[in-house]
């Protein structure tokens, strides 16, 4: 089978490689034929789109877009979509693989997928981020689908773009098919429960680490680089918890306060700033790289990949890192933060709450009915310990961390469902 590795990018980090280092290790832990790594490794369809919109201005602009389907063998695809200026086609590989990681970990009946689209959300206006999203949907019109591939929010895009897509969608195909999208405004079969989910998957895998720690929440504090839909939540919910949020920060930079910040406060202020943090006043400002040294007992990067790397790694002072980003950890870190002996939650389980919720809403749309928040709370607390604790004891079992245990967990379920349904 042809294969073409992914370029090494000089003097810079790349998603891919370091979701492949961990693989491998996991593989070699697991043992498994040599056949199957290519099988697991290969995505099964990659599809790159132009996309023409028509800008305010007049003039047409031409944005690329980016569908990477990993695996279907546990069900169909899953992922979410991202409005980024960074977007390119190793990024989506690796957040593909990611999914497919995840899913596996919290025991959902999904494969993993992921999309993209190289565009700044920040200098877009309404109109042409909603041509985008629509272009983007007929671009993509044969690759998604209910029991095929069902995509959903990631960093750029939320219930707005989802809604735009249910609708193209369903207009292309001459009826309402909510199922083909998750993460939707709840007035188009949205689930309760599921803006919040992330950051609540965030909370509770926080929590679980902190009790095998043996750190008090009502004593514990934190800080949460990225204050989107996955930190924010993320902070507001250990705050409720117990935990002082000592530092936020986002795009515009790094917000300090040793007395804690007010949560609730700063989301009011972002939401009435035009989505920004730029001029909070309940605290310092400081830089966004010194918001990595802050010594607390948990660190959440929830903004994007290759926040941690070799170049800062040593100078943080967490005794936990729960990632609530997607492959937040360059591979290249993580051997020192092994032997600085901090705890590392790793993205595909920490942050999985929102591909379960993600799960809930797809089996709400198809049984027509709607699950009460408590519900949806309740299972998905539940998916999450009980992953965690799968997780930690195959780490005790295998003498490994917390990441490459997830790893394990994973590839073990994916590759024994290929071996069970053959047909090579
Ligand atoms: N939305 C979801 O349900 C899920 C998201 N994730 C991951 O969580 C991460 C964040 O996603 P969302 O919260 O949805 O995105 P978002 O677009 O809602 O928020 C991203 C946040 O990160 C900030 N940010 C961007 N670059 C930054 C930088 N260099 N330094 C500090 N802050 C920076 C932005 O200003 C914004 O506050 C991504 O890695 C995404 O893949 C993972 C699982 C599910
Ligand atoms: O909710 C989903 O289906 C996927 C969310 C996502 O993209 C992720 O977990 O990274």
């Amino acid at each position: 089978m042809a294969y073409i590795e992914p370029a090494p990018i000089k003097d810079k980090e790349n998603p891919l490689e370091s979701m492949m280092h961990r693989f491998d290790k996991a593989v070699e832990l697991l043992g498994i034929s040599d056949e199957m790594y290519h099988i697991l490794k290969v995505p099964r369809k990659q599809v790159t789109v132009g996309i023409p919109v028509t800008m305010d201005s007049g003039k047409i602009k031409v944005f690329e877009g980016y569908r990477v389907i990993h695996s279907t063998i546990l069900g169909p695809s899953k992922g979410g979509i991202r409005f980024d200026p960074d977007v390119n086609i190793d990024e989506v590989r690796a957040l593909a693989a990611w999914m497919t990681w995840k899913c596996a970990v919290v025991d959902i009946p999904y494969g993993g997928a992921k999309g993209g689209v190289a565009c700044n959300p920040r200098e877009m206006s309404a109109g042409e981020m909603e041509r985008l999203m629509r272009g983007y949907t007929m671009a993509l019109l044969d690759v998604f689908g209910p029991d095929q591939d069902i995509p959903a929010p990631d960093m750029g895009t939320g219930q707005r773009e989802m809604a735009w897509l249910m609708d193209e969608y369903s207009k292309a195909k001459g009826m309402t098919i909510p199922a083909v999208v998750t993460g939707k405004p709840l007035v188009l079969g949205g689930s309760l429960g599921r803006t919040e989910a992330t950051g609540r998957g965030v909370m509770v895998s926080a929590l679980a680490g902190m009790e095998k720690l043996r750190i008090n929440p009502y004593r514990a504090t934190a800080v949460v680089q990225g204050f989107g839909n996955v930190g924010s939540h993320a902070a507001s919910l250990l705050r409720e918890r117990g935990v002082s949020i000592h530092a936020i920060s986002d795009i515009s930079g790094a917000y300090f306060n040793d007395k804690g910040i007010d949560i609730t406060a700063a989301i009011a202020y972002r939401d009435q700033n035009n989505d920004s943090l730029d001029g909070f006043t309940g605290a310092e400002l400081i830089s966004g790289d010194d918001l990595f040294s802050i010594p607390v007992d948990v660190l959440v990067p929830a903004a994007k990949e290759d926040v941690i790397t070799r170049r800062n790694v040593e100078s943080i002072q967490a005794k936990m890192i729960v990632e609530g980003a997607n492959g937040p950890t360059s591979f290249k870190a993580d051997d020192i933060i092994n032997d600085k002996g901090i705890m590392v939650v790793p993205d595909i389980l920490a942050n999985a709450g929102g591909v379960t919720v993600s799960y809930f809403e797809w089996v709400q749309n198809r049984i027509g009915y709607k699950w009460t928040l408590e519900r949806v709370n309740r299972r998905t607390d539940r998916i999450m310990k009980d992953a965690f604790d799968h997780v930690y004891e195959v780490s005790l079992k295998y003498k490994v961390s917390l990441r490459i245990a997830a790893y394990i967990v994973a590839i073990d379920k994916v590759s024994s469902t290929y071996k069970f349904r053959g047909g090579f």
